[in-house]
């Protein structure tokens, strides 16, 4: 993996307007089972990777016993099938602070994230009810040294009220191995009820991303709107999740797979 992430390349993209470039290197691995899903991504998941992956889907499964099971998430075992792997050359390359994406995990992902190499600072902030704290008062940043070979599972909802970053730090030890840098592999499950087929397009054609209401009387909901802007520069595509509506939809597009086979 230390040799593969000089291969890593820096995401672009549009953010108000302007162009950004990711402040650190990335690349995404799929599980095999994701082949003969029609993803066109080749990089599949090496045997380290596959390792790795059932290791922390049984500390996940084991784990799951114990805990609340929201109505939202996958239900069953948590089997990730992709991985987003980031690569901070040193000490300056971060992770802005953000939630994770969820329109193709869906609701109340179980995120499973190993660190490798040098020991970064992971921080974490709620960031629901911001606007209706009438003193306006920052959250508490809570921050977790993240040592080589150290696992963190991302339990829902933490995308829906926490974000977290891996910030700039002024100094860091050298690992052994990795030197200044550090890998970093999530772990997330890609539900087919959230595939691309299942996720509605705006009406300049671009696929749209799934957002939760985090504050307000519609906390706890889900929407799709876009985020590419359309040809003007803005789109107000918006449509609420239903997420009964979405599971008959996709127990429908099932059926009809398997009579045209
Ligand atoms: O490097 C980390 O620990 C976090 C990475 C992350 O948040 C992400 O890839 O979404
Ligand atoms: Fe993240």
């Amino acid at each position: 993996m230390l040799k593969e992430s000089d291969s890593f390349t820096r995401n672009q993209g549009f953010l108000f307007g302007n162009l950004v470039t990711s402040p650190h290197t990335s690349k995404y691995y799929i599980s095999n089972e994701m082949k003969t899903k029609g993803s066109d991504c080749a990089c599949y998941f090496p045997p380290e990777m596959k390792q790795a992956k059932t290791i922390i889907m049984n500390i996940v499964n084991e784990q799951r016993k114990e805990r609340k099971i929201y109505e939202y998430e996958v239900q069953g075992d948590w089997n990730p099938n992709i991985a987003a792997v980031n690569c901070y050359a040193n000490s300056k390359e971060v992770v802005n602070w953000h939630s994770d994406k969820l329109t193709h995990l869906g609701p109340m992902p179980i995120i499973g994230s190993l660190s490798l190499g040098v020991t970064r600072q992971f921080r974490l902030r709620r960031f629901g009810n911001e606007e209706s704290n009438s003193n306006r008062q920052p959250s508490a940043i809570y921050s977790i040294p993240l040592k080589h070979n150290s696992l963190i599972i991302m339990w829902p909802p933490c995308q829906e009220h926490w974000k977290h970053e891996v910030c700039p730090q002024n100094s860091i030890d050298k690992h052994p191995i990795a030197g200044f840098k550090r890998i970093n592999i999530t772990f997330r499950q890609s539900r087919d009820e959230y595939g691309s087929e299942m996720t509605p397009t705006c009406h300049h054609g671009e696929q749209c991303m799934l957002k939760p209401v985090f504050n307000g009387r519609n906390m706890g909901r889900y929407f799709y709107s876009c985020n590419a802007g359309g040809p003007e520069g803005k789109c107000d595509f918006f449509e609420w999740l239903d997420i009964g509506k979405r599971k008959k939809e996709f127990e429908e597009k099932l059926k009809q797979r398997k009579s045209v086979n």
